[in-house]
């Protein structure tokens, strides 16, 4: 808890116009959630505008106002932000008492590997008797703890409080998903990273970021903020993918040292006598002078990618290499990232959350390695997303494989037809077919399934719903793959 004046005098600059100096006991941007003594932050969303609900809040209970303009009507402080997003970010590390400077701290951003490279950095560091925590994707997670969160990289109150429950519970390191959303929308201003690690940049989001050249920037305003507010006696370092064709705009917006990873140039941690079968990938992991074999589970080149941005994250945060190899060895896999379905069926089901155009061409190159049969995929894109990825999506899954079922992913408000016309327009062949129900896609796919064949499931990996409208339906592609193969069963022996 703290006192108004204390927490407004950490921004750079605001308008007040009253004396009063209240407790603040919590932070709030929803005032359906505001409670007695709140402070109540006004945003100017997508949807609606959050300045709309200011009375509400008041009548809730809220102490304080931060607001973009003036508000009618209101009879407690309100304070006159530019911007009460970034405002917000300010105030709750403020709040929270700072407690990114508490923690080592690495993001990890870039369009895919995220988390799957966060998960690596977990597992590494649990090897290592480190405390780590998780901010992504999947969930909040730490001490034990798996909390839902409803963005990758979470509001800024919700990730400051998340760090303070971290550094309270003894978390000292934290993996982080950083997405080029948060970047932009300020959502990570005011926190203080340590490490910053630039997986890849391929197509995606354009329905937000409108150009490549707006979404790269957008990534690389993870390496500017590094080093910034910087806490004493620490070093930041950036960790970038020195392969990727977008290397050179990242590197430049930071002023920390670098350590570059990679497979084709020479990186400072790079991967050589890579070696990748159904099985995994192996690899010799080297840096400077010193070489250590790796041998994991993970499967594909861009797993090596991954596997070396985690390692020089944890380098750069006092892992020795050789345990960081030993660690990678013994890796089970990541949810719903290549997860294979397997019970006994003559064929192979491989579960993916491959929904962008880079990452089903990776997942599909890498099973075209080791197809010893058909490959079949089924295949949607999200609604009210980049719409510009659809036709490219379909293209490549007709271009890596035998079969295509194009289905729906999570339509969300979008008409689920239209997004498969857009998603058919890429589709050059007639080797396809249309489902609309994700259901149905997956049981057809089975039900038409022969030996050796490889069905890739993409798109929705570890995803436990399906979002048709604003509702979400329970849906795991997992589960609905194993229901058609034993239904595909029943059906086989009643015909017996
Ligand atoms: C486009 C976008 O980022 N939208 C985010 C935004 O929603 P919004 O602007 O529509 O919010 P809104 O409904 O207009 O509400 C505006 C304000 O009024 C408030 N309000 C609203 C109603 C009410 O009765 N009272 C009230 O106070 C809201 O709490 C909010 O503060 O603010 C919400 C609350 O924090 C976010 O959850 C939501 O993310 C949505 C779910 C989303 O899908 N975002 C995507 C684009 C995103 O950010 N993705 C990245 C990952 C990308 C990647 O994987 O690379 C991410 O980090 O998640
Ligand atoms: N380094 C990589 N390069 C290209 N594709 C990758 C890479 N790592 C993973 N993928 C593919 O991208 C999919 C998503 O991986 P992951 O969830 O780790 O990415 P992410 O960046 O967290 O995605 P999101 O933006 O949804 O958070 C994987 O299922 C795989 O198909
Ligand atoms: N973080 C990604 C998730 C996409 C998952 C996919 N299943 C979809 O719904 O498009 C996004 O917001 O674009
Ligand atoms: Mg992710």
């Amino acid at each position: 808890m703290k006192r108004l004046q204390s927490l407004i005098s950490c921004l750079p600059s605001y308008k007040n116009e009253s004396n009063e100096n209240p407790l603040i006991k919590d932070l709030h941007m929803d005032s359906r959630e505001v409670s007695e003594g709140s402070l109540f932050f006004c945003i100017s969303g997508f949807t609606v505008d959050g300045h709309d609900f200011a009375d509400q809040a008041a009548n809730s209970g809220a102490a304080a106002i931060i607001a973009e303009r003036e508000l009618k009507y209101i009879n407690i402080p309100v304070i006159i932000v530019r911007s009460s997003k970034r405002a917000m970010a300010l105030i709750s590390a403020c709040f929270y008492d700072y407690p990114t400077n508490k923690l080592q701290l690495i993001g990890v951003t870039g369009t895919n590997g995220k988390t799957t490279t966060t998960h690596l950095i977990e597992k590494i560091l649990l090897d290592n008797n480190r405390k780590p925590g998780i901010i992504g994707t999947m969930y909040m997670k730490y001490d034990g703890k798996e909390i839902p969160v409803q963005n990758t990289t979470p509001e800024s109150l919700v990730l400051q409080k998340g760090f303070s429950e971290m550094a309270k519970s003894g978390v000292d390191t934290v993996a982080m998903e950083v997405s080029s959303h948060a970047l932009e929308m300020g959502r990570v201003h005011g926190t203080d990273f340590d490490v910053a690690v630039f997986t890849n940049l391929s197509q995606d989001h354009l329905d937000y970021h409108g150009t490549m050249e707006r979404y790269a920037h957008a990534k690389g305003l993870l390496f500017a903020q590094l080093g910034n507010g910087y806490g004493e006696g620490k070093q930041p370092v950036a960790v970038i993918n020195i392969d990727d064709p977008y290397f050179n705009e990242i590197e430049i917006m930071t002023a920390a040292p670098i350590i570059t990873f990679g497979i084709k140039k020479n990186a400072d941690i790079r991967a050589e006598h890579v070696s990748i079968n159904e099985q995994g990938t192996s690899f010799t992991m080297t840096m400077g002078n010193q070489s250590v074999p790796v041998t994991m589970k993970l499967t594909g080149t861009f797993s090596v990618y991954n596997a070396l941005a985690a390692a020089a994250a944890c380098y750069a945060s006092d892992v020795p290499l050789e345990s960081i190899a030993k660690s990678l060895e013994t890796l089970e896999g990541v949810s719903g990232r290549f997860e294979r379905v397997e019970i006994n069926q003559p064929f192979h089901i491989i579960v993916d959350y491959a929904h962008t155009p880079d990452s089903l061409e990776n997942v599909l190159n890498t099973i075209k390695e080791f197809a010893k049969g058909k490959i079949s995929v089924v295949v949607g894109c999200g609604g009210d997303r980049d719409k510009t990825k659809r036709p490219i999506m379909a293209n490549i899954a007709e271009k890596l494989s035998d079969y295509v079922y194009l289905t729906s992913d999570n339509p969300r408000t979008e008409d689920p037809i239209e997004i498969l016309k857009q998603m058919e327009e890429g589709m050059e062949g007639s080797n396809y077919t249309v489902i609309e129900s994700r259901r149905d896609a997956i049981f057809e796919a089975v039900r038409r399934a022969e030996r050796d064949e490889i069905i890739l499931i993409a798109g929705k990996g570890h995803e436990t719903y399906q979002t048709i409208g604003t509702v979400n339906h329970h849906f795991d592609d997992r589960l609905v793959a194993k229901d058609a193969v034993e239904e595909c069963r029943k059906w086989e022996q009643e015909k017996e």
